[in-house]
This record gives C-alpha cells, structure tokens and sequence, in this order.
C-alpha cells in the first residue's frame, strides 16, 4: 500500500468560470486561494473524495468529469508523508456555492485566473483548466 497523500481539487466550471475558494486556515494559509477539495481518505477514490468535499466546503453537488494529467507535489511538513494535489474539473449538478468553510468564494473567467493569490502547487494547474474557461465577463 502506498503511504503517500493525496489531496484533491475539483476545478468546479459553470458559466465559462472556475469557482476558486479562499482559505480561512491554518494561520500561514489564511487568505490565499485554492480550488475547493482537500485529503482522499483511506479507501476512498478521488472522485468521492471531491463529492464529499464539495458538500461539505460549499453544500453543493458536483460530478468530476474528468482528471488532469498533472501532478504537483505539496510542501511537505516534517515527519509528514509524501503528498501530491491532483485536480479534476468538475460539473456543478446542485446547489449554489456557499463558504461553509472559506472566507469567500469566486467565479473567475479566463482572463481573470490569475487575479487572485493561488496557492502555489495550484498555479501549474492553472493553465490545463484555462481551456476549460470562456473569455466572458467575471461573475
Ligand atoms: N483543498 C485544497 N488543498 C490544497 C490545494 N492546494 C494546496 O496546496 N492545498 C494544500 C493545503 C493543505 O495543506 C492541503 C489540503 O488540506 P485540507 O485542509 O484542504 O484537507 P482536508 O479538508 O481533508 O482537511 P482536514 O480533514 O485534514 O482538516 O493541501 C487546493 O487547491 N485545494
């Protein structure tokens, strides 16, 4: 069994837009953004990984579509095991997004994807959804 971690982010499209959350912790985290997710438990596949986590983060229902072919590794703390994020673009199938869990929530078109402070293992990801995005007008 691998004793690596993975943390998942569901890149949620709707609109032409990418839904980007912002954290509210831990301390260092606080006030960035990141795509709504977080840790796969043990026996978990992402994908229902994602969809518990979107319920929970932000009360909706979600279905990943697809992966992405990239992974990034996260910083990892010490004596914690290896993680990598790995990031799916999703479909919002329910409900409207609320910050269960973040500070606020954003619905970014392409030309606004890097206006807000990304994590940093998130901005590679960045240019894989890009063409997932319309170039329409920020919501
Ligand atoms: N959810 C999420 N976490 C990210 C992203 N980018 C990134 O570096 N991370 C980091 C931040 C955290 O150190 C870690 C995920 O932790 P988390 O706190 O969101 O996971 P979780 O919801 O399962 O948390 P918990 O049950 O342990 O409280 O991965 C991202 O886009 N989404």
């Amino acid at each position: 069994m691998s004793d690596s971690l993975t943390v998942v982010g569901a890149a949620i499209v709707c609109g032409g837009a990418l839904l980007a959350a912002q954290r509210a912790s831990p301390p260092q985290l606080r006030g960035r953004w990141e795509l709504p997710g977080g840790k796969v438990d043990p026996g978990e596949t992402e994908e229902v990984a994602l969809v518990r986590e979107c319920q929970e983060e932000l009360g909706v229902k979600i279905r990943p579509r697809l992966s992405l072919a990239r992974e990034v590794a996260l910083p990892l703390r010490p004596q914690a095991s290896p993680a990598l994020l790995r990031v799916w673009i999703a479909d919002l199938v329910d409900g409207t997004p609320q910050p269960l869990e973040h500070l606020s929530l954003r619905w970014l078109c392409a030309t606004a994807l890097t206006d807000v402070d990304w994590l940093p293992a998130d901005v590679p990801f960045l240019a894989d959804i890009r063409p997932y995005l319309d170039c329409g007008q920020e919501q």
